[in-house]
């Protein structure tokens, strides 16, 4: 005999009690761990550890929910966890319904204390004054490539990378009306203006683009006048009561963007190693031919993989560059440990940006 829609539901109330009394034993350990971490004075916040956590009961998942579903769950259960130790306070590209927003609460989960700021620059400023503990900034666009002002800014700040989340980006057309008529300008961020250049191009083709701070400003500034719209989140949209007048118009239905998280040195060291992690580092090397190759050479020698390679201008006028290198591995790991001291021995500038666990 099937069971009935009652007997189900009686099984999952049942379910749901044993659930809390373990969800509050596993937050009562956590709640001691954070007193050993109080008398030693080390960070809450060990990315590796979660990220272990998440690998392992990933692994050890029998079905039928899906990896992704672990993740999410998981990331949220240690967010309540940690901020029982204490909430981490985050700074990222506000107002609220950002996408950085969207990438903070992602990787940390919804237990903090949100600190949005007002440009990339000010998400540095106030994580290395410590007004934000974390800061999470973009750094790469699968349509646009890298974020130039998040790249610049690295080579100059004391903060590390501690931890990476890359969240699929969709944007919509908010404004008062739910249709495209009357709409005399469209404000946005640059980035989501160019990610959704092909939409604009072909169903308003006259209107104006109008730059603005972030998305979600443009979604506040939409809200006051009616001949204005905005491309941003969904999240946006239900924050200043704008209708969607069109869903997911950027131009690529996988549009993503990756998020680094950063802090202090002193906040948190390096990471230890998770088993699958990452090494960023800015370089540069003397202006003669073939410099280029020999930077490879040492991590084709060692075998280590390289994830990403991006170069910014020096900024000297002399046609010079600094690279972004990403390498897979550890320090810890002698073959990474190796690559990297060959590299540095030929490279005029070298900054290790950070050692993180690999993010989704
Ligand atoms: C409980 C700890 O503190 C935090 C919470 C974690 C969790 O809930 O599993 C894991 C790592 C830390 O970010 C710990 O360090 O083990």
């Amino acid at each position: 005999m099937p069971k009935t829609l009652a007997e189900l539901r009686t099984g999952i109330d049942q379910v749901d009690r044993e659930l809390l009394v373990l969800l509050n034993r596993r937050a009562a350990l956590a709640n001691e761990v954070g007193e050993i971490k109080r008398a030693e004075g080390s960070p809450v916040f060990r990315p590796e550890r979660e990220a272990q956590v998440i690998n392992g009961l990933q692994a050890a998942n029998p079905g039928p929910l899906k990896p992704d579903n672990i993740a999410h769950v998981w990331r949220e259960i240690m967010s309540a966890c940690r901020a029982l130790e204490a909430p981490q306070r985050v700074a990222y590209l506000g107002p609220a319904g950002t996408f950085s927003e969207a990438a903070a609460l992602q990787f940390f989960g919804s237990s903090i204390e949100h600190v949005p700021c007002v440009s990339i620059d000010e998400v540095f400023r106030a994580t290395a004054a410590g007004t934000a503990e974390y800061g999470v900034v973009p750094v790469e666009n699968s349509t646009e490539g890298v974020i130039a002002r998040s790249l610049d800014l690295f080579l100059g700040s004391p903060l590390h990378i501690v931890g990476e989340t890359s969240l699929l980006v969709r944007h919509n057309l908010l404004r008062q009306q739910n249709t495209l008529e009357g709409i005399e300008a469209v404000l946005a961020h640059p980035q989501a203006l160019a990610q959704c250049h092909g939409w604009l191009n072909n169903h308003l083709p006259e209107v104006e683009r109008r730059a603005v701070s972030s998305n979600a400003e443009g979604a506040r500034l939409a809200a006051s006048n009616p001949k204005w719209a905005a491309i941003a989140s969904e999240r946006a949209g239900a924050e200043f009561g704008l209708h969607i007048a069109a869903h997911a118009i950027q131009d690529d239905a996988f549009n993503r963007t990756r998020f680094a998280v950063v802090c202090l040195p002193q906040t948190l060291a390096a990471p230890e190693a998770s088993g699958k992690d990452c090494v960023s580092l800015i370089v540069s090397v003397p202006n003669r031919p073939g410099a280029v190759h020999d930077i490879l050479v040492p991590l084709k020698l060692h075998g280590v993989s390289m994830t990403r390679f991006e170069s910014r201008p020096a900024r000297s006028g002399q046609w010079e560059y600094y690279f972004y290198i990403d390498l897979q591995g550890h320090p810890s790991q002698p073959h990474v440990a190796a690559a990297l001291k060959d590299l540095q021995a030929l490279c005029a500038f070298y900054k290790v940006l950070g050692t993180y666990p690999l993010g989704e």
